[in-house]
């Protein structure tokens, strides 16, 4: 069943306005704090129900992104059945040393979990420690894709994108709240 809804609650719930430097050093004047939806247990599981229908057939592990990607894999993980790896942006200097916290995945299939694209830039670098690995990357899915529309932020690295919500989709639930 649709979740008619969700733009709305997610948007109402994680939009900041003000003036934002953002991971890839660009400034922006909207931003979108996915800790609180993540926050939410309600609105959690309503992303990552969403989440479900995009996996692609075949993932055998669920590569949620360190930190924001991390409680959504965790929940999709729930939801599915299907293995979490935590992947860290920067391996661990003591004890395992590991980048990607959980089981082996070289030569399986990962589907990368992401709260929030912008330019692309730490899934693409998930992508290639993943791959050097040995981890076969696809598909990234994501909460709130907020790149430039109609464009593939991820095409240089073969990655397909698959999001939740769009920027386009919290913009307009967001002119459709606020009369
Ligand atoms: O597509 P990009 O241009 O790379 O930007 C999006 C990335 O930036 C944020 O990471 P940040 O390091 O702020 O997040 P965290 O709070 O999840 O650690 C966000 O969680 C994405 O990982
Ligand atoms: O690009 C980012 O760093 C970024 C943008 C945004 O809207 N939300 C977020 O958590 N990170």
């Amino acid at each position: 069943m649709p979740d008619e809804t969700l733009a709305a609650d997610i948007d109402s719930a994680c939009r900041l306005t003000g003036e934002f430097t953002l991971r890839s050093g660009q400034v922006a004047d909207t931003y979108f704090d996915k800790y609180l939806f993540e926050a939410q247990p309600a609105l959690l599981d309503r992303v990552a129900t969403r989440m479900v229908d995009l996996l692609p057939e075949g993932t055998e592990l669920l590569g949620g992104l360190e930190l924001g990607g991390i409680p959504i894999a965790t929940m999709v993980s729930a939801k599915t059945r299907l293995p979490a790896l935590f992947v860290r942006k920067k391996a661990k200097e003591y004890g395992t040393a590991k980048l990607a916290e959980g089981p082996d995945f070289s030569g399986r299939r990962v589907t990368i979990i992401e709260d929030v694209i912008t330019t692309g830039g730490a899934v693409r670098d998930a992508t290639r420690a993943l791959r050097e690995g040995g981890a076969i990357v696809e598909v990234v899915v994501c909460a709130i894709d907020r790149s430039p529309e109609g464009e593939n932020p991820l095409a240089d690295v073969g990655l397909e994108v698959r999001a939740v919500l769009t920027r386009a989709q919290l913009d307009a639930a967001q002119s459709s709240t606020v009369e």
